[in-house]
């Protein structure tokens, strides 16, 4: 990935200059061993980090400390990384994710066991040093409000620093940590190694998420093993079970100091609050009116009091994916809003499972066939009238304004914009997928960077998604309320010129003061001479980027939920016909003898005949030299779901939407290819 320079975090950028804020509580030596809290010799004490995940129901890592234990510890640490201007979040995400500790922390003193409290006088006395130095921009400081404020009875442990220092301070005073494994990439990716590596044996990270883990292949029997984890019982703290003692360690860190100390100002409107009650408010009453789901999905204006609203309390964890679907299941009437919505939750798992995959989602393009796309064509000016709403494109500028001021888009405007930006501007996806997550206040990594770049079409699946943003003005806001919510200098425009304010007659423009040009821009690009050239430059490398997925490396990562052999159907369909010789593609033995079953389940009917591999194009020996040809997993593909079009496939499937009200559906002009190459049909 080239330069930062597109990257924008909009934290002033005194609040982090200078030196970097002391480490601060609890020290090691305000720690206390286990066996000082609990009477007992030889007494297990055990840390439960959180980072995502922020909830104590349906949490594995706070049931197995409650079981296992002799004495918890809930511990959250505040880390100055997230705060710093690589951390990427706007303020309006970072002050939800102090409401949601803060929240967990009064969930925490409210539960049973009461807490053993642990003064850490220390700790308090350097934060006169760290957080409760005055705020940077004082007169911008405003007073945290109270929805970050702690209860007098602590829950948390909460800390102030690096987060692997402070766990290593635990495990030298004697105990064990045990967290929830989140899909990190970046950062957090290295964070979780350099604990790994620091705290040995003694950290856990565990799989409690429903995401495959481990295994050679994740998404062998994928759908199965997601669809019994959606059903199964539910990770309930057996508070009344056991004796466990919980500490509490009064470190002096408060949400508000920290959110004070960087001088966190929130400029966006309509951020839900994060606490755990708004979201289970949110479940309850988006269950309530679940009927009207279906129809309440595409329309931007329709969508933010219309779909469920749960994306932040999912990402952060407030509730778990599972007790949201579960909910839905036992209270929902049945019907179609219920079973759309059931299915995106699992889109979410889908995506995630994608990323933990492969943490190169943010990073690399999937397909090293379009890595680099667009590098050559960056604009900043292009970026800038995207990134401000200013295109011409008044969909396209409505959505980006409102991205902006609220933090949220409906999926349709959010893959709309993604694909102007890459197919019509012709930019590097990045920079598109770094200003989301800035933005987003329900940025989710596992989500957001896997669609963005299967929106920029970086699979290597022949299916592409191109948006008209002049015909989603017709069919989404034909009365224009949105796009004048949101580009009110357009107000006084006719509304059969929204579409394409520059083809106002100019006697009209006079009459009712729209000037295009002056007061609303040209469009920046010719929408039509840019398709084109976006489908000319993808054909070129469309059955490269394909054969690409026969890869077994290379289908691991793009992580289909058909597995291998929804990959490998893919590469045999559309592939170059001398698929594996030219770029070396190796084989694997079982991959061999499982041909010809995969590829007939994966295409059915349409299975393509299987390629004959040439000698030269085979490699037998296995790529780990302590692993013999036999113990080669079977890659996926077997199974009753094998080859299925995954969620983003499934958005090539066109005539859904006309017949289940999906929000997927091709826009007619996708259907129509000017090069009469395949298109949209290939899942069919
Ligand atoms: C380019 C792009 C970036 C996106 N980035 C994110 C992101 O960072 N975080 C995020 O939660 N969603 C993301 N989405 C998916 C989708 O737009 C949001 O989940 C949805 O708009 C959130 O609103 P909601 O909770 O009311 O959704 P609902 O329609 O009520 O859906 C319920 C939940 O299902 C999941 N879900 C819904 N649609 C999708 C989808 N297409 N893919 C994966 N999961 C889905 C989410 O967890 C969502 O909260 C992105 C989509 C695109 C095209």
């Amino acid at each position: 990935m080239s330069g930062d320079t597109d990257r924008e975090t909009g934290r002033s950028a005194s609040a982090n200059s200078g030196d970097p804020p002391q480490q601060t509580g609890p020290l090691a030596a305000e720690i206390p061993t286990p066996d000082a809290v609990s009477d007992l010799a030889d007494s297990t004490g055990i840390v439960v980090w959180h980072r995502k995940h922020l909830r104590v129901e349906d949490q594995l890592a706070v049931s197995r400390a409650v079981a296992d234990g002799d004495v918890f510890c809930p511990l959250f640490v505040f880390d100055p990384t997230f705060y710093a201007d690589s951390g990427l979040a706007c303020d309006a995400r970072i002050r939800l994710f102090e409401e949601a500790v803060a929240s967990l922390d009064r969930l925490y003193a409210a539960a049973p066991p009461s807490a053993t409290h642990v003064d850490a006088t220390d700790s308090v006395a350097r934060l006169a040093d760290t957080l409760d130095s005055p705020p940077i921009t004082a007169e911008a400081a405003s007073e945290p409000p109270e929805t970050i404020q702690r209860p007098d009875s602590l829950g948390l442990t909460l800390g102030y620093g690096d987060p692997v220092d402070i766990l290593s301070r635990f495990v030298d005073r004697g105990w064990h940590v045990i967290t929830m494994a989140t899909p990190t990439s970046r950062y957090g990716q290295r964070r979780d190694e350099r604990v790994r590596d620091t705290c040995g044996d003694a950290v856990t990270f565990v799989s409690g998420d429903g995401l495959v883990r481990d295994e050679e292949w994740p998404r062998s029997d994928w759908q199965t093993q997601i669809t019994e984890w959606l059903a199964a019982e539910q990770h309930t703290p057996g508070w009344d079970d056991h004796d466990t003692v919980r500490v509490s360690i009064r470190t002096g860190v408060t949400p508000a100091a920290v959110d004070r100390h960087f001088d966190v100002s929130p400029a966006k409107t309509q951020v839900p609050v994060g606490t755990h009650r708004a979201a289970m408010t949110t479940l309850r009453e988006f269950t309530d009116r679940v009927r009207s789901y279906p129809t309440n999905i595409s329309a931007p204006q329709d969508a933010r009091g219309g779909t469920s609203g749960l994306s932040p309390y999912l990402n952060f964890g407030l509730l778990s994916v599972r007790q949201a679907h579960q909910y839905v299941v036992d209270n929902a009437p049945s019907c179609r809003g219920a079973d759309m919505f059931e299915s995106r939750l699992v889109w979410n798992l889908h995506y995630n499972q994608k990323l933990v995959d492969w943490p190169g989602w943010t990073e690399q393009a999937v397909n090293p066939v379009f890595e680099g796309r667009n590098e050559a064509f960056h604009d900043p000016d292009l970026v800038t009238a995207w990134k401000r709403g200013q295109t011409g494109f008044p969909m396209v500028d409505a959505s980006m304004r409102c991205l902006q001021e609220t933090g949220w888009l409906n999926f349709r405007m959010r893959a709309m914009c993604a694909s102007f930006f890459t197919h019509i501007l012709h930019q590097p996806w990045w920079i598109g997928a770094d200003w989301y997550h800035h933005h987003l206040i329900d940025s989710d990594v596992g989500i957001n960077y896997t669609q963005w770049q299967s929106q920029a079409g970086l699979i290597g699946k022949p299916s592409q998604r191109v948006y008209n943003p002049r015909k989603q003005v017709r069919d989404q806001d034909p009365d224009g309320d949105w796009i004048t919510r949101w580009v009110p200098e357009l107000a006084d425009l006719p509304t059969e010129f929204l579409d394409q304010p520059e083809k106002t007659p100019l006697a009209i423009q006079q009459e009712c003061g729209v000037h295009v040009g002056e007061s609303y821009p040209r469009p920046v690009v010719d929408f039509e001479a840019r398709r084109e050239q976006f489908w000319s430059r993808y054909e070129a490398q469309r059955s490269e980027a394909a054969r690409k997925l026969r890869r077994p490396e290379i289908a691991k990562r793009a992580s289909f939920s058909g597995g291998y052999g929804a990959a490998r159907a893919i590469a045999d369909k559309h592939g170059a016909a001398d698929a594996d010789a030219p770029d070396g593609t190796q084989v694997s033995l079982d991959e061999l003898i499982d041909t010809d079953a995969t590829t007939a389940e994966t295409e059915g009917a349409q299975a393509t005949p299987p390629q004959t591999n040439t000698a030269e194009s085979v490699d037998l020996t296995p790529t780990d030299p302590h692993e013999s040809s036999t113990q080669t997993t079977i890659p996926t593909g077997a199974g009753r779901k094998a080859g299925e079009p995954s969620p983003d496939d499934r958005a090539a499937v066109s005539g859904q939407r006309r017949e289940t009200g999906e929000d997927n559906e091709p826009d007619k002009e996708q259907d129509v290819d000017p090069t009469g190459q395949t298109r949209f049909h290939d899942f069919e």
